[in-house]
């Protein structure tokens, strides 16, 4: 039972040593923790703050998650008479109230006609796995860089959620979804695109790619194209969570540009021998299997690579956090049987492509949600951040940003919508021939839209934006990390160029002015 005290009886500790505040209806001690305060204790003994009402000014400085922390809850020595606490501790699996913090799906009062109470129950349990399990490892693993535990993967295979990040498909026959929520053959893009979102919204972009991205892109061209045994050795192995893959295209010497790639892999016997590099490969640091790009006689073949002699692999520096596991990988005489042939010899170029268009979506998904949430991260910090005696959004100039950040995360979120509904009716060779295009301009104009929505929060966080934790910890990560979304899975320019130029194929000839 909390002890109950009067202002008045408040107001007498105000002095260096004998020290109280209020903090939204909670009374503190900070006697002794004044000299240890990160803020110095001068800004505790100033007037209108010892022994006084301090919310304004705490909630000016501090996100309320700090007063959650351990050390400083214990500060708290009372509450005051008549008087109850406004912010609550966040309830593990709830929505946001904050106006447009969620999709309109699951705003309040709001309706949608691709969302079935299934996505909703999914969505609900979802949410509160990933709140209390997956966010307090995700901001760990992204301040120490550490690669996600095998509790926490363990954790994931449990509920399946490595199968169901690969989309629907023959992989989830058999397996029990989230417990039950959903059946195999209900499970859908819309489900899918539950699951992008609720990882993305912690602020954590280098765990985003960590939480097995590898498997998410570097899996299906085994599902697809891999020999019955080839499968049958690799696929439960990876969704079980056991064995980690990653996709191994990219190099220093080329990108986009597959023909320019200088890995290769040699005949001899029932073996390939395979020699070269791969650059930016995301959890390769951890990876025991890589699906991997290589040049071969007869033109460009993708080859499952397991780590074996003459694999080796080095992380490498890049602006998120080391936890992506993002690697340089060096292959040097390394032997794999030719039954690892994803595909037929010289036709990896299909293998290949037929990924692109659910990794973009995918990527789509997750650099939205996090956009979503710094425009959430803005409107409350505009609010309770006073200037000049008012709030920040009393500025005009505060309110305009808001209204493009607002804009933007809704037009993407509707147009994701479309393509999504889309994925879910069309047959797998329809999505490849009509959705590249879209998919490419869709994504490209999500990540155009993200880093206007990086500046614009920077702008409406000052200082604090390019600051590391505190106040504007998720914009400054935000800022740092919403270009991977740019670059990964196809550079922004190049999918846009890609979403004209299937437009033009299209365009039938007696269009004319
Ligand atoms: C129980 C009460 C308080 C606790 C536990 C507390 C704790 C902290 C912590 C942990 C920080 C480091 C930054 C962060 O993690 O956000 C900080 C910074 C700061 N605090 Fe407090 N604080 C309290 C009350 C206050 C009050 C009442 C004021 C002013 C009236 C204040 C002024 C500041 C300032 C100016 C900073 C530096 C902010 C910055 O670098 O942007 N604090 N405080």
């Amino acid at each position: 039972m909390a002890r109950v005290l009067t202002r008045d009886e408040i107001s007498k500790h105000n002095t260096e040593g004998n020290l109280w505040i209020i903090v939204d209806s909670k009374v503190y001690d900070v006697s002794r923790f004044a000299d240890l305060h990160p803020g110095g204790d001068t800004v505790l003994l100033a007037e209108g703050v010892a022994g006084q009402d301090a919310t304004e000014a705490f909630f000016g400085l501090h996100r309320h998650e700090v007063l959650l922390r351990p050390q400083y809850a214990k500060l708290q020595i009372g509450v005051v008479e008549g008087e109850q606490e406004l912010v609550k501790k966040p309830v593990a699996g709830s929505v946001s109230k904050v106006p447009y913090a969620e999709p309109t799906w699951l705003a309040e009062g709001f309706r949608s006609p691709y969302y079935t109470d299934n996505h909703r129950k999914y969505q609900s349990a979802l949410r509160k796995f990933f709140e209390e399990e997956v966010q307090p490892e995700a901001l760990q693993c992204e301040a120490n860089g550490k690669k996600i535990s095998q509790g926490l993967v363990d954790k994931l295979a449990a509920l399946e959620i490595i199968a169901m990040r690969l989309g629907p498909g023959k992989h989830l026959s058999g397996r029990t979804l989230m417990n039950g929520i959903v059946r195999p053959e209900e499970f859908d893009y819309f489900h899918e695109l539950i699951i992008n979102f609720e990882l993305a919204r912690f602020g954590t972009r280098g765990f985003v790619d960590g939480l097995l991205n590898g498997a998410v892109i570097g899996l299906p061209p085994v599902l697809n194209y891999g020999s019955p045994e080839l499968q049958a050795e690799i696929v439960p192995q990876v969704l079980s969570g056991k064995k980690y893959i990653a996709l191994a295209i990219s190099e220093a010497f080329a990108g986009s540009d597959v023909a320019g790639l200088q890995t290769t892999a040699v005949r001899d016997g029932d073996h390939w021998v395979i020699n070269g590099t791969k650059k930016w490969i995301t959890n390769g640091t951890f990876a025991d299997y890589f699906t991997t790009g290589c040049k071969t006689k007869t033109g460009f073949t993708v080859i499952l690579i397991p780590r074996s002699e003459g694999v080796e692999t080095k992380p490498i520096k890049t602006a998120y956090s080391p936890t992506a596991g993002t690697a340089y990988v060096v292959f040097k005489n390394v032997r794999v049987p030719v039954a690892n042939t994803l595909g037929k010899e010289g036709a990896g170029l299909s293998v290949i492509l037929t990924n692109f268009n659910h990794e973009r979506w995918m990527v789509t998904c997750t650099a939205l949600s996090a956009q979503r949430f710094v425009v959430e991260e803005c409107l409350k910090w505009a609010t309770q951040r006073h200037v000049f005696g008012k709030p920040l959004t009393s500025q005009a100039v505060i309110r305009s940003k808001l209204a493009d950040m607002i804009s933007r995360v809704e037009a993407c979120h509707n147009w994701l919508e479309v393509i999504t509904h889309q994925m879910n009716n069309m047959s797998y060779n329809e999505m490849s021939k009509r959705l590249a295009g879209p998919i490419g301009l869709l994504k490209s104009y999500v990540t155009r839209c993200g880093r206007a929505t990086a500046e614009d929060s920077t702008q409406i966080f000052g200082g604090r934006s390019i600051t590391v934790g505190g106040m504007g910890k998720n914009v400054e990560i935000f800022h740092r990390t919403s270009g991977f979304d740019a670059i990964l899975a196809g550079a922004e320019d190049v999918l846009a160029d890609l979403g004209v130029r299937q437009a033009l194929k299209n365009m039938p000839s007696e269009a004319k002015l």
